[in-house]
């Protein structure tokens, strides 16, 4: 039996798929019986170094994903549009499709999977999140006789790299991000990744299948790491922790959260820079390493980890999902969709506003050096129910205090209240950093 693969892309991730599809030899026997039969791509005379076969590449990809004779569409030319349109087109084509499309899957999920399970055929997009890491299928299968509480994670390669690189070497912000670009980690608009907008879809992707509903897009709150400094990198190595761009979606324990249903449970969703305790499994994955920290009951907790971005990894999954259709197709009598493989929440997740949150904050504050200030800032925290773990004044620059202050858990909206008040001290100069921690 031979499957036959309409190929949308050839650039980082389906060059490195079509390497995997053209050589099979010592790989699983099943792609051996997958053939790439066409190639979409937008510049047909760019220089590729891959040899397809003769004549499947073209620039008309509405005629791949409308083509009869193709079995499965493998859509990795990225972004919102065309991609979109040419997905559901495949889908009403009958044609099952594999994507590592995270932006379009975020926000238009409810669309495609709507559309696919109408038509009976599979999205799969295991790709879409954590690159080359098992992730995407252990939440729909493995994991799924647990409760999930909470998915946690460092899920964008590029500012991983970033950030690493930062800390390590103390490496300059853009030109670490121009190496990330050639290394095939960034987005084509590579602000989708340092403003964590590529982390924001993943972790609504993932939310999504942990706790069994819908998720809008916009209400995941996401904060990027273009504000962090090379001095809070440093300040924070001191007091114990690394900084992470990480990624959060986690269940709100309500009074009885043993007898609430999923319907009624809110979730906090959020993508932000935040100092991680040194001693935390996170803090250790470095460069364009990945990792998903899970809790579940009754699993407790587990962490997935590896490449989460590049041509060989991101295709390594892109590849995993086309046999996963393939093995399906060549075995099933029964209609699809398989309730393991396809998705098919309906209801929306309620999200909590961020100002409920609660979590630690690290801030720094400029000051004038007159004395008394440190006592200002505790009486101002204090009456807004914000409890200090510890204020530190680090030292002076031109004049000035700098003070470094990280508090207990405390909602953020009360956080938000002392701030605004401490910024009308006279003797507050300016406050160049906040940041979440862990
Ligand atoms: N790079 C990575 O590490 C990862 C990427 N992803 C996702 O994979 C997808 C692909 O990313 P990546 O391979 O890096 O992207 P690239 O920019 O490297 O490749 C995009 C490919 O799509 C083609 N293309 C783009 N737009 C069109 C269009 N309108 N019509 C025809 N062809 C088009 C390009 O053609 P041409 O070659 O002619 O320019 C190119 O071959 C994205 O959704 C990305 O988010 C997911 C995980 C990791
Ligand atoms: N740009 C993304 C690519 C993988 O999803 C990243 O850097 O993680
Ligand atoms: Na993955």
């Amino acid at each position: 039996m031979t499957f036959k693969i309409g190929l949308l892309g050839l650039g980082t991730v389906g060059a490195g798929t079509a390497q995997i599809l053209l050589d099979s030899v010592g790989r699983h026997p099943l792609l051996q019986e997958l053939e790439i039969a066409r190639v979409g791509v937008r510049s047909p005379d760019k220089p590729r170094d891959i040899d397809l076969p003769a004549g499947i590449l073209t620039t008309d990809l509405e005629s791949i994903v409308t083509d009869p004779e193709i079995d499965i569409v493998v859509e990795l030319i990225g972004g919102l549009e065309p991609a979109r349109s040419l997905m559901l087109q495949a889908i009403a084509s009958g044609k099952h499709v594999v994507t590592a499309n995270k932006a379009a899957i975020a926000l238009h999920g409810a669309e495609i999977f709507t559309a696919a399970n109408e038509k009976g055929v599979y999205v799969m997009l295991e790709a879409a999140v954590g690159g080359g890491i098992p992730v995407i299928q252990p939440l729909k299968q493995s994991l799924g006789s647990n409760r999930i509480q909470g998915v946690m994670g460092i899920i964008n390669g590029t500012t991983n790299y970033i950030l690493t690189r930062m800390q390590l070497e103390g490496a300059d912000f853009e030109a670490v991000l121009a190496d990330a670009q050639k290394l095939g980690y960034a987005e084509a608009d590579p602000t989708a990744d340092v403003d964590g907008l590529d982390a924001a879809d993943k972790i609504a992707i993932l939310a999504s299948l942990a706790f069994g509903g819908r998720i809008k897009r916009e209400q995941v709150y996401a904060e990027g790491i273009r504000q962090v400094s090379a001095e809070d990198i440093a300040y924070a190595e001191k007091l114990g922790f690394v900084i992470k761009l990480l990624a959060i979606a986690k269940r709100e324990e309500g009074p009885t959260p043993q007898i609430q249903t999923d319907v009624e449970d809110r979730l906090q969703l959020r993508v932000h820079p935040t100092l991680v305790p040194k001693q935390h499994p996170l803090a250790n994955v470095n460069g364009v390493y990945n990792a998903i920290f899970v809790e579940g009951d009754p699993i407790g907790q587990v962490m997935f980890y590896g490449r989460g971005a590049g041509a060989g990894p991101t295709a390594s999954a892109v590849v995993a999902d086309i046999l996963n259709v393939a093995a399906v197709l060549k075995t099933e009598t029964e209609p699809i969709p398989h309730p393991l493989l396809s998705c098919s929440h309906q209801h929306y997740c309620a999200i909590a506003p961020m100002e409920d949150v609660v979590t630690r904050f690290y801030a720094r504050f400029l000051t004038q050096d007159s004395p008394g200030v440190i006592g200002e800032l505790g009486t101002i925290f204090g009456k807004n129910g914000v409890s200090l773990e510890s204020v530190v004044q680090i030292g002076m620059r031109e004049n000035q205090a700098e003070i470094v202050v990280v508090t207990h858990d405390v909602k953020e909206g009360n956080f938000n209240h002392a701030l605004a008040e401490i910024r009308n001290l006279e003797a507050i100069v300016s406050i160049p950093s906040l940041l979440r921690v862990l």
